[in-house]
């Protein structure tokens, strides 16, 4: 195994959290990971359909219900989730703290429901970094100029990944996902579809544009503008090395660092 000394943001979605049980699995990958890097960021979804169940809650509540407020229900789900991944890794002797997206820095613009990062200021993640704890941060949400609580649209925890990513300096973003990585078509609507091993950053916002849903389209812009490596592998064959899509770029182009995706 190599071991490297440096920085990695490790993401799971809804899919890698869709039981109780799944957290103690997850936490057996960021063990993992955590032998290899002196600085673990993970960054976690709702569990399984949390957030299409939050939003029938609301419209049960109310047909049209403000968006603020929905903003403010669906960031529960994300909350659920950084804690309950804490006390499983807990249950295996690993202190790890929790943080929202507002906790983390992550500061958006104020449009509730499809709010854009406009920076990531991680000072409160730093010293505990620094003194190699894993901190969790919740995907999906942030907190607007204005101090409002804001959502990064469906499927948003992809680019609170990539940006505390950017914001760290990480080496790379790893996402866990129930397929192997990232393939022409839905593997689970074709079964004969290829497997990619590698992708350019156009390349994978194509296959986004096309409908694919397996990563956020506004990750890839936003990892291409930084020059900063994604990995797209599965969350059950996490240790075949080999299995698995990587996108990064043909030529380091030297980028500032920005969050305009
Ligand atoms: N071209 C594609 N390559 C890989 N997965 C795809 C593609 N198109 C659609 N998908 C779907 O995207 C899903 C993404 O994985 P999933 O674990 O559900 O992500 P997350 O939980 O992080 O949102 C897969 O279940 C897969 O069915
Ligand atoms: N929970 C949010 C955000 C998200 O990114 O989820 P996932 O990582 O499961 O796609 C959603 O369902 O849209």
């Amino acid at each position: 195994m190599e071991i490297t000394n440096n920085c990695i943001v490790l993401k799971f979605g809804g899919a890698s959290v869709s039981s109780p049980e799944a957290f103690s699995s997850i936490a057996d990958i960021i063990l993992h990971r955590k032998k290899m890097y002196k600085k673990v960021i993970v960054v976690v979804s709702a569990m399984g359909d949390t957030t299409d169940e939050l939003i029938s809650l609301a419209h049960k509540v109310n047909p049209n219900p403000p968006r603020r407020e929905l903003d403010m229900l669906l960031s529960v789900g994300e909350r659920i989730s950084i804690a309950l991944l804490a006390m499983a890794l807990a249950a295996k002797g690993t202190e790890a703290l929790s943080f929202t997206g507002s906790q983390s820095g992550i500061i958006t613009t104020n449009d509730h429901a499809n709010a854009k990062i406009v920076n990531v200021k991680p000072h409160r993640l730093l010293p505990h970094l620094e003194n190699e704890k894993i901190v969790i941060v919740a995907g999906f949400q942030g907190m607007s100029l204005e101090g409002e609580i804001t959502t990064l649209g469906r499927g948003g925890s992809d680019t609170t990944a990539v940006a505390l990513a950017i914001a760290l300096k990480a080496e790379k973003v790893e996402f866990f996902k129930d397929v192997f990585g990232i393939y022409e078509q839905d593997p689970k609507k074709n079964v004969q579809a290829r497997l990619f091993e590698t992708l350019s950053y156009q390349e994978a916002y194509d296959i986004m544009n096309k409908g694919a849903q397996v990563l956020h389209n506004r990750c890839v812009r936003l990892a291409e503008k930084n020059s900063l490596p994604l990995r797209v592998l599965s969350f059950e064959r996490y240790l075949d090395e080999k299995l698995g899509t990587t996108i990064q770029d043909t030529m380091n182009s030297g980028h500032n660092t920005t969050y305009e995706d």
